[in-house]
């Protein structure tokens, strides 16, 4: 994005730049100023930039509808939003996660990132532990949640309820010819934030940013999204200096069919690209996936990138008990939550018990008695009124359930005590649900090393911190949590190691091994691989000394290793279609450590290119 836009500007800057600056001095009222840029040229040219305050009529006439946040401002409005922020620096310093300055750190390295990508990219790559928790979470939610102060030059594009009918024309808006990796989120769910509405875009450009830093998807060719449908968040949709529609969110039919257009509109310009779908509302997040999975190539990254990562770490805490991967299907599991992170954790681990004790109808029923989920109103039962056919596929039998003095809706107390788990999972967004309380009752696990992931984000919401589980549990413990925690000292000489268990370890493989194998859909088979390989990645030594993912500051090869084992499972599966330069055959040809070496071949490096200027 940015050499292009930079080619551009050297083009055409100066004739333009020089009548605007007559038309500036001369204070000629309503005489037009003559540019000749559209697009992000202009929204990058600080002569002509008038970010949100452009006009419908002339975001259509510049071709930057789609470009902008949608909701129009009025100059004073852009300069209320400029003071606000600014005189709320001090206190969202202080509001946010542990380091007091995080929110300062994102501004430095966003306006980097405004002014030179690659160097943007290479301080992230090369500092990638110190500055994930800054671009990614827990800082994105904080800087999500202050987005309308934070807001500078816009990143992405925007489709808005308003813009029914116009996607398809929009699309061509954005200058990239080619668009490889697009991260979409409608603003319902932002980690456990709830709804931000178009604010919640901070999400997409941080998991994008990670795209490039860990996968080396190329900067120019990665595409944020915001699908703006209203907000149904009080306090946005009665704050005058919010960027979205404010209006109510769009439900039902007229919901589906805005994204169904943003999906028609996307794959008709780059048929190619990837879409991950991320912070959807539950309510939305499964249905969308059953409805493009099978069409188009995309996945939803909280259902399916968080199992993932979910059964890695459960199949490395097992072994951390000094026991066989294959003793998985012992596990007793309580999940604490229900939506798209929980179903999708509970679905995928019960198939990979399933698989483990023989993949027939039986084995899938018996590991089904593994788990217990615990949601909102407590244990979730078959005896649970309304209950929707995604939840009753995991619902306890209120019959089996009595026999263990438990019945529809216990709390997570109760269960924790009659079950006394090998693992609790939390993905409630509830910050401190596993209580002092809960975590005592954990006491009675009857496993040697009870696993504890509370992996809702960002940090406030975690459902409980590293010094409380194991200063309650002690160092035996299994610690793994969604946002960054430091590792705790347990004094004499110890350390109580804090692993992060986040989809981050996982997305990025599997949307560069997708890429890379030219893959028509995104198939269990390959997001299985993925979370195989993540699984396989640690040595004995570091599982059984409580570590069960790598250090982020290796992202780089493990997301190397990971897509190179969704390509072979996408060959296998016989959906590899290959790309220019690797058709489906040269794939089947390459055996592991070709394919590996073409990976790693493929990836982005933030070097300086050398530029050499040609007209057209
Ligand atoms: N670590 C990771 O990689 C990921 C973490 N997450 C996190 O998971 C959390 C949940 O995400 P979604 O499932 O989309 O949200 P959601 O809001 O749809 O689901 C939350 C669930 O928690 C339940 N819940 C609420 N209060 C509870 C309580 N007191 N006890 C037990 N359950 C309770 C709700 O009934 C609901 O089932 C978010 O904080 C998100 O950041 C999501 C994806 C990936
Ligand atoms: C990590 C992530 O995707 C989430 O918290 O939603
Ligand atoms: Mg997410």
């Amino acid at each position: 994005m940015a050499f292009f836009s930079f080619l551009l500007a050297r083009r055409m800057c100066w004739p333009a730049a020089s009548r605007g600056w007559r038309a500036f001095t001369t204070s000629e009222g309503s005489r037009p100023v003559i540019v000749h840029k559209r697009s992000l040229d202009i929204l990058h040219d600080p002569w002509f930039n008038k970010g949100t305050a452009f006009p419908i009529t002339e975001r259509d006439r510049l071709d930057l509808r789609g470009l902008l946040p949608p909701n129009v401002m009025t100059p004073q409005q852009q300069i209320d939003r400029f003071m606000l922020d600014m005189k709320r620096f001090q206190v969202n310093a202080r509001d946010g996660p542990s380091d007091p300055n995080s929110l300062a750190k994102w501004r430095v390295l966003n306006r980097l990132h405004d002014r030179n990508e690659t160097m943007f990219y290479k301080v992230l790559i090369d500092n990638i532990e110190e500055y994930a928790p800054i671009v990614y979470t827990p800082t994105v939610g904080l800087v999500c949640q202050n987005y309308s102060g934070l807001f500078r030059r816009p990143r992405g594009m925007y489709f808005s309820a308003a813009d029914r009918g116009e996607m398809m024309s929009m699309v061509y808006n954005w200058p990239a010819e080619q668009v490889d990796m697009i991260v979409v989120t409608d603003g319902s769910r932002i980690l456990g934030l709830g709804d931000l509405g178009v604010h919640g875009i901070g999400i997409a450009i941080g998991k994008l940013d990670l795209y490039v830093a860990a996968a080396g998807i190329n900067p120019q060719r990665v595409l944020p999204i915001m699908i703006d449908v209203g907000t149904n968040n009080e306090k946005l949709l009665k704050d005058p200096l919010y960027l979205g529609l404010q209006q109510h969110r769009l439900d039902g039919e007229d919901y589906l069919a805005v994204i169904d257009e943003f999906m028609e509109a996307v794959f008709t310009r780059w048929p190619r690209v990837i879409v991950q779908f991320e912070d959807f509302q539950s309510k939305w997040a499964l249905k969308l996936l059953q409805r493009y999975r099978n069409t188009y190539r995309m996945f939803n990254v909280d259902v399916q990138g968080t199992a993932g990562v979910a059964i890695a770490g459960l199949l490395g805490a097992v072994r951390a008990q000094g026991r066989s991967m294959i003793d998985f299907p012992r596990q007793k599991i309580v999940v604490a939550g229900a939506g798209s992170a929980g179903i999708g954790v509970v679905n995928a681990a019960r198939k990979t018990m399933a698989r483990m004790l023989g993949n027939n109808d039986s084995a899938f029923e018996s590991a089904g008695r593994q788990f217990w989920v615990v949601d909102a109103e407590g244990l979730i039962t078959d005896e649970r009124p309304n209950i929707d056919a995604n939840t009753l596929s995991f619902a306890r039998k209120a019959r089996e359930m009595d026999r263990l003095g438990l019945r529809e809706g216990s709390s997570l107390i109760e269960v924790v005590k009659k079950v006394k788990p090998d693992v609790l999972l939390g993905l409630s967004a509830v910050g401190g649900l596993f209580s002092k309380e809960v975590l005592e009752a954990l006491k009675d696990s009857t496993s040697t090393r009870p696993a504890i992931f509370p992996m809702s984000n960002p940090t406030k919401n975690a459902e409980c911190t590293p010094e409380e589980a194991f200063s309650i549990l002690g160092e035996q413990i299994i610690f793994a949590s969604g946002s960054p925690f430091k590792d705790v000292d347990l004094g004499n000489g110890k350390i109580g190691h804090c692993n992060q268990g986040n989809n981050m370890y996982l997305f990025p493989g599997i949307g560069l091994g997708t890429l890379l194998s030219g893959a028509r859909v995104i198939s269990d088979g390959m997001l299985q691989a993925a979370a195989e390989c993540l699984a396989a990645y640690m040595k004995e030594e570091d599982v059984l000394n409580g570590i069960i993912y790598p250090p982020i500051s290796s992202i780089r090869e493990i997301t190397q290793e990971v897509a190179t084992a969704v390509i072979r499972e996408a060959v296998a599966q016989y959906l590899a279609e290959g790309r220019p330069g690797m058709d489906t055959r040269d794939l089947e040809r390459l055996d592991k450590e070709e394919t590996r070496k073409y990976v790693k071949k493929n990836m982005w490096k933030a070097d300086y290119p050398t530029l050499v200027y040609e007209t057209v």
